[in-house]
């Protein structure tokens, strides 16, 4: 039967360049550089400063239009130094309002300044205090702007597509550091005659982005910060307690680098590549700040088993931050060929080829399937086609592993029905082609069938568009996996195993053990087929309470969750309170939720709202969504406030009436 084909609306969301989620005009009036000065209040939880943009007017725009978000105000805009009236948008719950200032007419370039300052709500930005640090002297700030979130730390064209290069003068406390996602600069002298004279106490801190890159990809961190070298490029920070447990982590980092050279055939074009491990309640397991990766503590396992984490943001040293998703739609051109990416460098760099590789696919395939059960389950199957309809959509909430693993598995089938050596030759022609740009699904499938012709047996209409799991499943070779699962078939059948000890055991292997006990995907819920009896047994001989590897901790807790064990409620409440790492904390906030646990759902939400300043506003805003807690603008639980005040109402009635 031949394929089916694309609907018009398909064939227009696979060639979209229209990236709904901004209300800027960046097509038509574009900023392509923007000179930001900030100033750190840590008092008050703002920036404060300005950000001037080079702006070229490419279709005779009438204004100049960009986006905020989350409280951040404008105080006063200029165009070309003269001041220039701010006419500001409807506000829109998820893309924010915009902000236009009219442009010269009859004039190609012009610069635009806007003088601003964010808010303490902003919702890129999480602002620590020194109790949340693992120094508890100092405060601590840190930013996370992808998908839609740098325009609520800048006011800027936040598309993917609006790339710019950037300069920035921060000032900062004195015993702080501040890193930003660019390279460290003596001075930069147009922006410094603009500001003002550093203040006492304050130090001035120059970055530079020379590349020009998406305002997604804009970062900061401002903290007690130390660092240590990994090699000539690549330098570690963190606070000074974990910076020599960080080091030893990811040592393995210009290994990985090399190695993603070797396979794109393209030097890394960013100069350095230095990683900030961060407080605990960084939301993601990294970020791919240029210059300056992002990681979650969470990888700090002590023997390097979570660090491929590391190979995964290096990738997109390529795949993503040079090769851009052209809108959001396309995010699986970022994610996919990143996964695919990190799969080939950890292949090669661990010597175990394409075994390991198929072992990672296996794994993959799992957490593809418990994120699509989880989408549908909440109504929301649509957002699991890799090209998804979102307009109108947050992009937190549409974030899933779909991009990532149904679109590195489609990399692969690519990869296999070519065969590899002509697949290397077509990955360094497809970064070649699109770097410095961006690219759409359109693009990218009209680039194979250039230089490798129809390859007719995929079909790409369902792999684009069908909802759900795997469209065609790959033939993958499973022998690394093979004793972890049929340990768990005999603990499943036998209630014990032939393993009396996992000693010499990876942690994959580990992962793929209790994954094969039900421990389910990144997403799904847990459904376990193990009972109390044979969960106390496994742990009697392999101690999963009390191993510290997230990625094992996760897995233990929702099996325990889900064979109702009272203590697997406090072990996954201890673990969504000392990270927060969305991975992690929206499952088991979610397991929790539906345990048959007593009291669990009860519980959960009550230390949800306990410590919803643990969390940054991103993972916030999504556990509560998960939890159905409305924390309102004051990050109280609306729901507590209510019930409080009908408790008070019943004390006064109570109380008459006795009078
Ligand atoms: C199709 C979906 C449309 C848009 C989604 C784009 C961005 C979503 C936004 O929520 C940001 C995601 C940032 C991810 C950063 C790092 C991830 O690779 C981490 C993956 C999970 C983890 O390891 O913790
Ligand atoms: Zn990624």
């Amino acid at each position: 039967m031949p394929f089916q084909q694309p609907t018009p609306a398909q064939l227009a969301r696979e060639a979209s360049t229209d990236e709904k989620s901004t209300q800027s005009n960046w097509r038509d009036a574009q900023a392509t550089h923007a000179s930001i000065e900030w100033r750190v209040d840590f008092d008050n939880e703002v920036l404060t400063g300005a950000v001037t943009y080079d702006v070229t007017n490419k279709s005779n725009a009438s204004t100049f239009v960009v986006d905020t978000h989350s409280g951040l105000t404008i105080h006063r805009a200029y165009v070309d130094n003269v001041e220039a009236e701010v006419l500001l948008g409807k506000p829109h719950a998820i893309f924010g309002v915009s902000a236009a200032v009219p442009l010269p007419p009859a004039k190609k370039t012009c610069q635009v300044r806007f003088e601003y300052s964010t808010a303490p709500e902003c919702s890129a930005a999480q602002w620590l205090s020194p109790a949340q640090t693992a120094g508890k002297k100092r405060p601590y700030l840190f930013t996370q702007s992808q998908a839609i979130h740098a325009r609520a730390l800048l006011p800027c064209q936040d598309a993917p597509g609006a790339k710019m290069s950037w300069d920035a003068v921060v000032d900062a406390p004195q015993w702080a550091t501040a890193l930003m996602s660019g390279l460290q600069a003596e001075s930069l002298p147009f922006i410094h005659k603009k500001c003002p004279p550093v203040e006492d106490g304050y130090r001035r801190w120059f970055w530079k982005q020379p590349v020009p890159t998406s305002s997604y990809l804009i970062a900061i961190v401002v903290a007690d910060l130390e660092a240590r070298d990994i090699s000539e490029r690549c330098r570690v920070w963190s606070e000074p307690s974990v910076v020599d447990k960080a080091l030893h982590e990811f040592s393995e980092t210009e290994q990985f680098l090399r190695a993603a050279e070797d396979i794109t055939g393209q030097d890394y074009v960013w100069k350095r590549y230095d990683l900030v491990c961060l407080a605990p309640s960084f939301p993601y397991g990294g970020m791919e700040n240029p210059c300056l990766t992002f990681v979650t503590p969470t990888l700090l396992a002590g023997d390097r088993s979570l660090a491929g984490v590391v190979a995964h943001e290096i990738a997109h040293s390529w795949t993503g931050n040079l090769v851009t998703n052209a809108t959001w739609e396309h995010f699986w051109l970022n994610e996919g060929w990143t996964r695919w990416l990190e799969r080939k460098i950890k292949a090669r760099t661990s010597g175990k080829g394409r075994l390991l590789e198929d072992f990672d696919l296996a794994t993959s395939q799992r957490n593809l399937s418990g994120a699509v059960k989880h989408f549908t389950e909440i109504g929301q199957g649509a957002l699991t086609a890799l090209v998804p309809p979102i307009e109108g959509v947050d992009p937190d909430d549409a974030f899933s592993l779909v991009p990532y693993e149904k679109g590195s598995t489609l990399i692969h089938l690519l990869e296999r029905t070519v065969g590899e050596e002509k697949f290397s030759t077509f990955v360094k022609a497809y970064i070649r082609e699109f770097r410095f740009t961006t690219v759409t699904t359109a693009q990218f499938r009209a680039f194979v069938q250039r230089e490798l012709g129809a390859v007719s047996t995929i079909d790409w209409c369902q792999w684009f568009h069908a909802p759900g799991d795997l469209p065609q499943a790959l033939a993958l070779n499973e022998s690394l996996g093979e004793k972890a699962v049929s340990l768990a078939r005999q603990w499943l059948k036998n209630g014990c195993g032939d393993f009396t000890t996992l000693e010499g055991w990876t942690t994959d292997e580990k992962v793929a053990f209790l994954d094969a006990l039900g421990a389910g995907g990144d997403d799904g819920r847990t459904q376990s087929a193990v009972s109390l009896q044979v969960l106390d047994a496994i742990d009697d001989a392999y101690s999963f309470t009390t191993d510290a590897n997230a990625e094992i901790r996760s897995r233990w807790c929702k099996l325990l969750l889900s064979a109702g064990a009272a203590r697997g409620v406090s072990l996954a409440l201890d673990f969504v309170t000392c990270q927060g790492r969305m991975k992690f904390v929206r499952p088991l906030y979610r397991a929790l939720r539906d345990s048959p646990c007593a009291n669990a759902k009860e519980t959960a939400i009550s230390t949800f709202v306990e410590n919803a300043d643990f969390y940054h506003p991103i993972c916030r805003k999504m556990v509560a969504s998960d939890l159905g807690v409305d924390l309102g603008a004051s990050g109280v639980d609306l729901r507590l406030v209510v019930a409080g005040a009908a408790l008070v109402v019943v004390g006064l009635l109570l109380a008459r009436r006795r009078n």
